[in-house]
C-alpha cells in the first residue's frame, strides 16, 4: 500500500493502467536489460499492470542480456513466462555484445508464440533478425518530446491511444524502409510525425527538421511488437496504455495456445525462476546486511537553544564554535534555509574511516592533532565477485559500500529523538552519524585502472561524528540542537577484535556528554546574546574586481571541444545519448605562496568561496592528518532520504538532478541615474530592468529544447536508478524542470522521489544511485565507459575525477541521510600545496563545443573569484 510521503509537495502515487480493474490479470514477464537503459522504467509500467496484491518479483523476472547463457534463458526462464519485453540499450542490435541474448530470443519465441515487445533498441532488433537494415536514423533525436502518428489500427496495440500523440525519443539508429531493406514480414504502425530538433553539423546551427520514420512495427502473423520510442518516459503520453494494451494481446495469446508449462493465469513465477532475477539478487544481498541487529548501542542526548530571530547562524557562529577547532566538519546549508551541521572530527568518541578503491585498502583511523593520526584498523575488503558482464552492474557494487553498510546498521542510535519535548519542531534530520564524501572512483565497476596516486585523496572518506551543533535554519526562530551521542558500556563484547573500534564510538558516559552539551549551548547562548552581526545578508553578486588566479585545465580548450567531437561521434553512432563531459582546474597553491596549512587556512579558503556564492549544500572538510580538505558550494543536492513514521519503517528517498545551466544578468553596481549618494547603489528603473533581463534568461533557459532534453534523460535515468530499490516499484516526479536561482546561474532542476524498499539501507540506496546520473549522462554504464576514454586524454593521462562528481553528505546515526553532488568544490590535497576544481557539462547530439565551454567557465567562475580572493589574502 502507499503510505503518505513525509514531503508537503507531496502528490499522490500515480495512477497507472487504463485497463478495467476487474480485467487485469497477472501475466509473467521476462524483461532483458541491455545496460541500464531505462529498463527499470519499463518495470514500473509492468507494476502498474498487476492486479492488486500480486508482487512485482513474482510476476517479472529482471534479467542482463548477457547474464545467463542463451540455452539458460531458453530452459529455465522462457518456459514459465507469457511475454518478453526487450528493453532499450546503446550500441546496435546486430552486435552481439550491445544485444546479447535478445536476438535468439526474438527468434526463438517467433516460432515458440510467446509475446515479445522490444523497446529502441529492441524494436531495431526485431528488425535487424528478420534480415532488415538498422540504419543511422534521418535525425538523431535524445530526450526530446515528438509526434507518433497511428498509420494502421490493424492491431489493438494503440488501441485507446489517439491518431496523434507526444512521446520521447532516444535514438541515433532506425529501422530501414528502402527497397529490399524492410522485411516482408513486418507492418509499419506508426510513423514519426511534426518536426524535431536537429544539429546541422556543417553549418553548425540546430533547427527544426520534419522526418516519417517508423516508430512502431509489428509481426504480421506472430505476437511481435517494436517501437522506436520510449513509453516509458516520464514525457511519453499513452506509455501505460501501449503497455497494457501489450498485456492484453500477451493473455490473449497464453489462452489461444496450450504452451508447454504455461501455468494458469494469475498464478505466480515459479520461485525458481524469480530467484534468477537481477532484482532479486540484489535485493537478497541487501536484505542479508540489513537485518544485521545493531550491536553498538548508541543513545542520543541534546538540548535545543533558540537563536534570536532573523539570525544568521553561519560564518560568525562556526568560527565561535570552531573556529580553534583542527579537523572542522561544517555541512552549510545555510544559504538554503535548510539545516546545518557544525562539528570536529578530533574528539575521543570519533573515528574516521578511509577507502582506497585501486588497493580495496580499508582503514580506520583516530586523529590525535592538527596533523597527525593513529591507525586503529585496516583491512583489504574482497572484490566483489559478481560477474560484470559488458561493464559492471548496478548489483555490482564496491566492497567498501556494503562494509559501510554494516558499520552504520551497528552505529544507529537506539533511542532517536522523537519530537523535542514541549515543542512542535520535528526532530533535526541529523543527530549524529556519519558525515564525509564518496568520490567518483567509488563508483560499480571502478577498476584499478584508475588508480590514485599516494598524494591524492582517498576514494571515500567519512567521519564519525559523536557531537555537534545540528542548526535548524527554517524553524521561526532558528533553532540550535546541541547533540552527542553516548555509548553503553555493555557493548565492547558484541565485536569481533578488529571491530572493537566500534563499541568505542560515542561519550563513555552521560554525565561527561551532559557536560559538553551544557557548555556547548552555553557558548551559543553568549554568541546570541553578544549581539554580533547575527543578520542574515542577502547574496553578494558583485563582480569580483581582482584579477583571477590562472587554473590550467587539464583539457584545455581546444582538446576539450576535440573531445565533443569524439562524443557526438559515439552518439551519432548510437552509443550514449548524452555525455556529461569534464575536466580539472588545477592550482599549485605552494607556488602562489597559498599552501593550506591547517583547518583555519581551509577555513578562510571556505568563507571566501562561500561569501561570493553562497549554496544550499556548502559544505568544509578538513583532514588535518594527510594535508587534505573539501570546500564545497555544490547547489545540487543528490540524494536524501527520509522516513515518514516514528519507528522509521516508512522510508522516502528524494533526488534533485540539475541540469540546464545559464549565466544570470550582471547585476547593476552604479548607474547614472542614481541619486542616492551610497556607493553601489542603482536606480529602481535599472533594477527593474535587470530583473526582467535576469527573469527573461531563465525563462529562456527552462524553454530551450536542448536544456529540457538533458533534464528530461537524467530525470529518466535517476527513476530508472530509483526504481532499483523503491517499493512496489513507484517512483514519482513531483517537479519537473524547476528554475533554481544561485549567485551567479540559474538552474533547472527536477525532482525524483520513491518510497524505499524496507531491505534497503542508507548506503545501500546511495550505492545503486551512484555516481549521480547528473555527472555521467544516459545510459550510466556504457557512457561512464566512454568518458573513461574521454577524459583520460588530459595533460596527466588519468581520467579520476577524485571527490568531484561524487557525493558529500552525512549518513544519521537515526537513519537519515543527506548527500549533495560535489560540483563547484574546491579539493585541497598534496599536503595543502594543490587546489583542484572540476567542470563541465551535459553533451548531446544538439551540443555547440563552444558553447559547451563557455558553461565549463560559467561553472568554473561560480568559485574562481573565491579562491582567488583567498590566494591574494595570503600574498599580502
Ligand atoms: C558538471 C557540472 O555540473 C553538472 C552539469 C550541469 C549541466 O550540464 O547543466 C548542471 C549541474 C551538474 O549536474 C559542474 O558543475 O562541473
Ligand atoms: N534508446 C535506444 O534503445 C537506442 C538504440 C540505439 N542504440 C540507437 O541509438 O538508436
Amino acid at each position: 500500500m502507499p503510505v503518505a510521503a513525509p514531503f508537503s509537495d507531496a502528490i499522490p502515487c500515480s495512477v497507472a493502467p487504463k485497463a478495467e480493474a476487474g480485467e487485469r490479470q497477472r501475466l509473467r514477464t521476462l524483461l532483458v536489460d541491455n545496460y541500464d537503459s531505462y529498463t527499470l522504467n519499463l518495470l514500473q509500467l509492468l507494476a502498474q499492470q498487476l492486479p492488486s496484491g500480486a508482487h512485482i518479483l513474482e510476476s517479472v523476472v529482471v534479467i542482463r542480456n548477457d547474464q545467463y547463457s542463451w540455452a539458460t534463458v531458453r530452459d529455465r526462464i522462457l518456459p514459465y513466462v507469457d511475454s518478453v519485453v526487450i528493453s532499450p540499450g546503446p550500441g546496435r542490435p546486430d552486435r552481439v555484445g550491445d544485444f546479447g541474448v535478445c536476438g535468439d530470443l526474438i527468434r526463438h519465441t517467433q516460432a515458440d508464440g510467446v509475446a515479445v515487445l522490444g523497446v529502441c533498441l529492441g524494436h531495431q532488433g526485431i528488425a535487424a533478425v528478420f534480415g532488415g537494415r538498422v540504419r543511422a536514423s534521418d535525425v538523431a533525436v535524445h530526450g526530446q518530446t515528438c509526434d507518433v502518428a497511428v498509420t494502421s489500427r490493424d492491431s489493438t496495440l494503440f488501441d485507446g491511444v489517439p491518431d496523434r500523440f507526444k512521446v520521447v525519443r532516444y535514438h541515433s539508429l532506425a529501422v530501414s524502409e528502402a527497397a529490399g531493406e524492410f522485411p516482408r514480414e513486418l507492418q509499419v504502425l506508426a510513423r514519426a510525425a511534426g518536426c524535431v530538433q536537429a544539429r546541422d553539423a556543417a553549418a553548425r546551427h540546430v533547427g527544426a527538421v520534419t522526418t516519417r520514420e517508423v516508430m512502431a512495427l509489428r509481426h504480421r502473423t506472430r505476437p511481435l511488437f517494436g517501437v522506436q520510442f520510449h513509453p516509458e518516459s516520464i514525457s511519453s503520453d499513452y506509455g501505460a496504455q501501449i503497455i497494457a494494451n501489450f498485456g492484453s494481446i500477451a493473455r490473449r495469446q497464453q489462452q489461444n495456445q496450450l504452451r508447454a508449462g504455461a501455468c494458469a493465469a494469475s498464478a505466480a513465477i515459479r520461485p525458481d525462476v524469480a530467484a534468477l532475477s537481477l532484482m532479486a539478487m540484489a535485493r537478497r544481498s541487501w536484505g542479508l546486511i540489513s537485518s544485521a541487529k545493531p550491536a553498538c548501542r548508541l543513545r542520543v542526548q541534546c538540548e535545543a537553544v533558540d537563536l534570536p530571530a532573523g539570525c544568521d547562524a553561519g560564518a560568525a557562529l562556526f568560527r565561535h564554535l570552531y573556529g580553534d577547532d583542527a579537523a572542522p566538519l561544517w555541512l552549510d546549508s545555510g544559504s538554503g534555509g535548510g539545516m546545518s551541521v557544525m562539528a570536529s572530527a578530533l574528539t575521543p568518541g570519533s573515528v574516521t574511516v578511509r577507502f582506497a578503491a585501486a588497493s580495496s585498502r580499508v582503514s580506520v583511523v583516530r586523529l590525535t592533532g592538527p596533523r597527525s593520526s593513529e591507525l586503529v584498523s585496516s583491512a583489504y575488503l574482497p572484490r566483489a565477485d559478481e560477474p560484470q558482464g559488458n561493464g559492471g552492474s548496478s548489483s555490482n557494487v564496491s566492497p567498501f559500500w556494503t562494509w559501510m553498510q554494516a558499520v552504520i546498521d551497528r552505529t544507529r542510535a537506539q533511542q532517536p529523538l522523537q519530537q523535542l519535548a514541549g515543542g512542535a519542531a520535528a526532530p533535526p534530520a541529523f543527530q549524529g552519524g556519519w558525515v564525509g564524501y564518496f568520490g567518483y572512483e567509488m563508483r560499480h565497476g571502478s577498476d584499478s585502472g584508475q588508480a590514485s596516486a599516494g598524494d591524492d585523496m582517498p576514494d571515500a572518506q567519512l567521519s564519525f561524528v559523536d557531537r555537534c551543533v545540528v542548526i535548524d535554519h527554517c524553524s521561526v526562530p532558528p533553532r540550535a540542537y546541541v547533540l552527542a551521542l553516548v555509548s553503553s558500556s555493555s557493548c565492547a563484547s558484541a565485536f569481533a577484535p578488529r571491530d572493537a573500534w566500534i563499541a568505542h564510538l560515542g561519550f563513555r558516559s552521560c554525565n561527561l556528554a551532559a557536560d559538553w552539551i551544557s557548555r556547548q549551548a552555553d557558548r551559543i547562548r553568549s554568541w546570541a546574546t553578544a549581539g554580533q552581526s547575527h543578520t542574515r545578508k542577502g547574496p553578494s553578486i558583485a563582480d569580483y574586481k581582482q584579477p583571477l588566479v590562472a587554473m590550467a585545465p587539464d583539457l584545455p580548450r581546444s582538446a576539450y571541444v576535440a573531445a565533443i567531437d569524439r562524443a557526438q561521434e559515439w552518439i551519432a553512432q548510437g552509443e550514449s545519448y548524452e555525455i556529461c563531459l569534464t575536466t580539472q582546474f588545477r592550482l599549485p597553491l605552494a607556488r602562489h605562496g597559498a599552501t593550506i596549512r591547517s583547518a583555519q587556512d581551509m577555513l578562510a579558503l571556505y568563507l571566501c568561496l562561500r561569501q561570493r556564492s553562497p549554496v544550499p549544500y556548502g559544505a568544509l572538510l578538513w583532514f588535518g592528518d594527510i594535508g587534505a580538505g573539501v570546500a564545497s558550494c555544490s547547489p545540487e543536492r543528490f540524494l536524501r532520504t527520509v522516513a515518514s513514521d516514528d519507528l522509521h519503517e516508512q522510508r522516502w528517498v528524494e533526488m534533485k538532478p540539475i541540469k540546464g545551466t545559464c549565466r544570470r544578468a550582471p547585476y547593476p553596481q552604479t548607474c547614472s541615474h542614481s541619486t542616492s549618494l551610497q556607493a553601489e547603489s542603482c536606480c529602481d528603473s535599472c533594477l527593474a530592468e535587470w530583473e526582467r533581463d535576469d527573469e527573461l534568461r531563465a525563462k529562456r533557459l527552462q524553454s530551450d529544447v536542448k536544456e529540457r532534453a538533458e533534464n528530461l534523460m537524467i530525470v529518466d535515468l535517476i527513476r530508472h536508478d530509483l526504481n532499483w530499490i523503491a517499493h512496489h516499484a513507484n517512483v514519482q516526479v513531483p517537479h519537473l524542470m524547476a528554475i533554481e536561482s544561485f549567485a551567479s546561474v540559474h538552474q533547472m532542476v527536477s525532482t525524483i522521489r520513491a518510497q524505499l524498499h524496507p531491505n534497503i539501507g542508507d548506503a545501500a540506496a546511495l550505492a545503486h544511485c551512484f555516481p549521480p546520473g547528473s555527472m555521467t549522462g544516459a545510459p550510466k554504464l556504457r557512457t561512464v565507459q566512454l568518458l573513461d576514454k574521454l577524459e583520460q586524454s588530459g595533460t596527466n593521462g588519468s581520467s579520476r575525477r577524485g571527490v568531484y562528481s561524487g557525493c558529500l553528505g552525512y549518513f544519521s546515526a537515526h537513519g537519515q541521510s543527506d548527500w549533495s553532488v560535489v560540483i563547484r568544490t574546491a579539493v585541497v590535497d598534496c599536503n595543502g600545496s594543490r587546489l583542484c576544481v572540476g567542470a563541465g557539462g551535459a553533451l548531446t547530439i544538439l551540443s555547440d563545443p563552444e558553447a559547451e565551454w563557455d558553461e565549463v567557465e560559467t561553472k568554473l567562475n561560480s568559485v574562481l573569484p573565491g579562491i582567488s580572493q583567498y590566494v591574494q589574502s595570503r600574498q599580502q
